[in-house]
């Protein structure tokens, strides 16, 4: 593919520095269309995938059009979100960081008014603002529209769902009618069309549109859980993926509120963002998620457009999103600039058809993966702990360690294999004693009187029916109880056991071999 160096279009030294200093090597496929289209004036929508940067395509221009010898608002950016509007104003800033007398101002529900006022008294060129506020201002007439000669919609068609329609279509009468006006989004639904025709004239697209609307660098995959096996299942993804950050997506500001709760009582560093929250404590989360002190950003959708965060590894869908677009935005939190990203979606009864929608829209596929068992979270921590300790062997110098050890084998009866055997243990931080478990069974499928057991053999191995009735039956001495059948496929299997047994299948079952090799066996109510 042609690759278009941000010298060959045309821009000022200023801006040439500023984004060589932001580390842009060439400019994305939608900059290198959208940059002239918008420097030259004309009405446009630009239409790219998320985190291939929309925002710079339509914010070096701006720039680049502005006086700054005049202190009046040139050109206003609207944003569906307060959060998103901080962080367009931040990448505009950094865009003009060697530009003289620039001032850009994000203006934004739950911030002082009173300060935003004086402020704007003070003079901004760009002012990037939520529709709301800035109406709230044009009211107040502390936001003088004469001399606007650029207006962009970020996340146009969001703004249109958030019922902003009303807002927006006033706010474009008050800008002059000489304006350029400029629509860009990852997705176009055909509502964002009739603003298109009545707002703008004669307007360019400009597509940088490939195959799938989703990045193809997010890898995708569904589980398909029990509502109350959520919790569990989403602790075990973060445990086995070890995500530096993560966004997990809830469609409630309840859920959201829940799941942080449940989350932070198991001990990983959560918190929530959606619309009830003090915008004091929406900044502090948000900022505390950007600097990496909160590794789990629980949050409605809110957080699904336009919020770009480095780092962030998985995107979760704890509830898949009720609409197809949102499913794009909500994804495209990872896997931004370049990276590499997953998205995991949890799917509840019902929603594989959604989940069917979801991927005839997005042109994408979305394939299933089985749950993770608890043996298969220990595992990954083995091997982890494993890792570091090649890395140890391989690169430090342990002589004076291995006396020590020679020393305590002497005195004590152990021997090597013990004590490397007791290091894994205090490694993996977690009391080996066994813990005791309550099993709530519910309803697993299986026929009255019985419950199924979900039997994860691991790696495909030569193990038959048979052999796991027979270990069950020998291990929990209940032979010939053991009633039902058994269905056999890849590396999974259920077995069916009385109800009143289970229990004890399940926990005489816990460190089970056969043929010598480890099986997992849990109750199967997340199938
Ligand atoms: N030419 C470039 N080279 C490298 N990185 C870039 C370039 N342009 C922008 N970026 C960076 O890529 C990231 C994503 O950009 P941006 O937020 O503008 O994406 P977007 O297309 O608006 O995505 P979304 O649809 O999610 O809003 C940002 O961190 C931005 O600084
Ligand atoms: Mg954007």
């Amino acid at each position: 593919m042609e690759v278009t160096r941000f010298d060959e279009l045309g821009l000022s030294e200023p801006i040439l520095r500023a984004i060589t200093e932001m580390g842009f090597e060439e400019a994305t496929p939608i900059q290198a269309k959208a940059i002239p289209v918008v420097m030259s004036g004309k009405d446009a929508i630009g239409q790219a995938q998320t985190g291939t940067g929309k925002t710079a395509a339509f914010g070096i221009p701006i720039l680049e059009k502005v006086d700054v010898k005049s202190k009046n608002i040139q050109a206003i950016i609207l944003c569906p979100t307060r959060e998103l509007a901080i962080q367009v104003a931040e990448e505009i800033r950094n865009l003009s960081k060697f530009m003289h007398g620039i001032k850009i101002l994000p203006i934004y529900g739950g911030q002082d008014i009173v300060k935003q006022i004086r402020s704007l008294k003070a003079g901004a060129q760009i002012v990037i603002g939520t529709p709301g506020r800035v109406m709230d201002h044009m009211r107040r007439k502390t936001v003088k529209f004469d001399h606007i000669h650029t207006i962009i919609l970020d996340e146009a068609d969001e703004m249109l769902n958030m019922g902003f329609r009303e807002d927006i279509e006033t706010i474009l009468k008050q800008i002059p009618e000489e304006r350029q006006t400029v629509l860009f989004s990852a997705t176009m639904p055909k509502a964002i069309m009739d603003i298109a025709k009545t707002y703008q004239n004669d307007a360019q697209t400009v597509k940088v549109v490939k195959k799938e609307l989703t990045v193809p660098n997010i890898e995708q995959y569904y589980y398909e859980v029990k509502p109350k096996n959520k919790e569990e299942v989403l602790s075990r993804l973060l445990d086995i993926y070890d995500p530096k950050l993560s966004v997990v997506f809830c469609n409630t500001k309840r859920m959201v509120d829940e799941l942080v709760s449940a989350l932070q009582g198991r001990g990983y560093f959560a918190e929530g963002l959606h619309g009830d929250l003090k915008q004091s404590q929406r900044d502090r989360v948000m900022s505390s998620f950007r600097n990496g002190k909160t590794e789990i950003l629980v949050a409605t959708d809110v957080a699904a457009r336009g919020i770009d965060v480095d780092d962030v590894d998985i995107v979760f869908n704890y509830d898949l999103p009720q609409d197809d677009e949102y499913y794009v935005h909500r994804i495209g939190r990872t896997g931004r600039a370049g990276r590499k990203g997953r998205a995991f979606s949890f799917v509840v009864g019902k929603d594989v058809y959604k989940l069917k929608d979801i991927q005839r829209y997005c042109k994408t596929k979305i394939l299933a993966q089985p749950i993770p068992s608890l043996n298969d979270v220990k595992n990954t921590k083995v091997d982890k702990v494993l890792e570091k300790i090649s890395g140890i062997i391989e690169e430090e110098d342990l002589t004076l360690m291995i006396d020590i050890i020679e020393k305590h084998l002497n005195q004590e009866d152990y021997t090597s294999m013990d004590v490397a055997a007791a290091f894994l243990s205090l490694a993996l931080g977690e009391k080996q004693e066994e813990q005791p478990r309550e099993f709530d069974f519910g309803n697993t499928g299986a026929e009255e009187g019985m419950v199924r057991l979900f039997i994860n053999i691991g790696k495909k191995q030569n193990i038959r029916p048979g052999d796991i009735l027979g270990a069950i039956a020998g291990e929990s001495g209940m032979p010939g109880k053991l009633v039902g059948s058994i269905d056999m496929y890849d590396k999974y299997t259920f077995v069916e056991v009385p109800r009143e047994y289970a229990s004890e299948v399940l926990k005489a079952m816990e460190n089970a071999k056969i043929k010598g090799k480890n099986i997992s066996i849990e109750p199967a109510n997340q199938k």
